[in-house]
């Protein structure tokens, strides 16, 4: 067995530790996955962001099973997919068979879809599913404001997290606010804009880059980490897993930190969640 990279854990409000850094497998391909992940536990990673939409939950817990790491040292993390929330016990069992494992770390409500009005209940699904043991802490992703404050009304819970995308050119102040004060961790999908911006040649970060020996992309996910947030950088690359996760031996200078959020465009690369998901 392998040893764990140095990444700190955060807690979440229920108790639960959860590294800050892990791997996401969105658009990793079905045939290359377990590859993927086994190599990502192999160099120290313990944190692994998966869905059922993404169709490789099978080979998540097949390179899972393979890496004899303890169940208890590992964080995993699956999500209710929106044609399934009124029947979140059934679909999360099918991911837990899926992935080899008799409960997750993490269960998220992927997205509200508010056309479909179901979102309330399914979290009220998936605080059962956590009584029941089937995951450790449950949350939501993909929420705004006015979601988060629904469902909260209606059970007086509050997720643990809120997975959001989240990059220097949409920063989110009001929604990441609203996180915080209410102790909900707030976890970075998209830390690096999802290569589709030119985040990762921006002039003023090459400069922070060389000042400190790191890639562009280390220092991007350095401000995340300095922000608190939870970051799971999806690579398909050895040696960009490594990147990805050394994040811990330096720090911004508050005018490097201030650089990075002055990157601010109100540009995002995903859907709106108030619109997706309507027919
Ligand atoms: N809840 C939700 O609705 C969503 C959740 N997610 C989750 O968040 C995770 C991360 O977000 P994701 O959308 O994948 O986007 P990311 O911001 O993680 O970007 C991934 C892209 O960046 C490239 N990349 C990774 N590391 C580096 C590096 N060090 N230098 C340069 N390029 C790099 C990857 O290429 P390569 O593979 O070639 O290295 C890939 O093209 C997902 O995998 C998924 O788990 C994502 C979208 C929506
Ligand atoms: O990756 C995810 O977790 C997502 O929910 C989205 O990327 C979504 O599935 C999508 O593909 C939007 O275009």
């Amino acid at each position: 067995m392998t040893t764990a990279l140095p990444i700190p854990n955060i807690e979440l409000n229920g108790g639960t530790q959860i590294p800050q850094v892990g791997l996401g497998v969105f658009l990793v391909e079905s045939g290359e996955t377990e590859r993927v992940v086994s190599e990502a536990l192999e160099v120290g990673y313990r944190h692994i962001d998966t869905a059922a939409v993404y169709g490789n939950e099978a080979e998540v817990g097949a390179a899972i099973a393979k890496s004899g790491i303890p169940r208890d040292e590992l964080f995993v993390t699956t999500k209710l997919w929106n044609d399934r929330q009124t029947d979140a016990r059934g679909a999360l069992e099918d991911s837990l068979e899926k992935l080899g494992l008799d409960r997750v770390d993490l269960y998220l409500v992927h997205w509200p879809v508010p056309s479909q009005d179901t979102y309330v209940s399914a979290w009220e699904q998936v605080l059962d599913l956590r009584e029941a043991g089937l995951t450790s802490a449950a949350g939501v992703s993909n929420h705004e404001v006015e979601h988060l404050t629904r469902i909260i009304e209606a059970t007086g819970e509050f997720p643990a997290v809120n997975q959001i995308e989240l990059h220097p050119e949409h920063q989110r102040q009001e929604l990441t606010a609203y996180c915080r004060a209410n102790g909900i961790a707030i976890e970075a999908w998209g830390p690096l804009a999802q290569g589709k911006s030119d985040l990762l040649t921006q002039p003023r970060l090459v400069e922070v880059a060389r000042a400190h020996g790191k890639s562009l992309a280390q220092v991007v996910l350095r401000w995340h980490i300095e922000n608190g947030t939870i970051i799971f950088p999806k690579t398909t690359r050895r040696e960009r897993m490594l990147e990805n996760a050394d994040l811990f031996d330096f720090e911004l200078t508050e005018t490097e930190h201030a650089f990075v959020t002055a990157l601010e465009a109100g540009r995002n690369y995903g859907p709106d969640p108030r619109e997706y998901g309507a027919n």
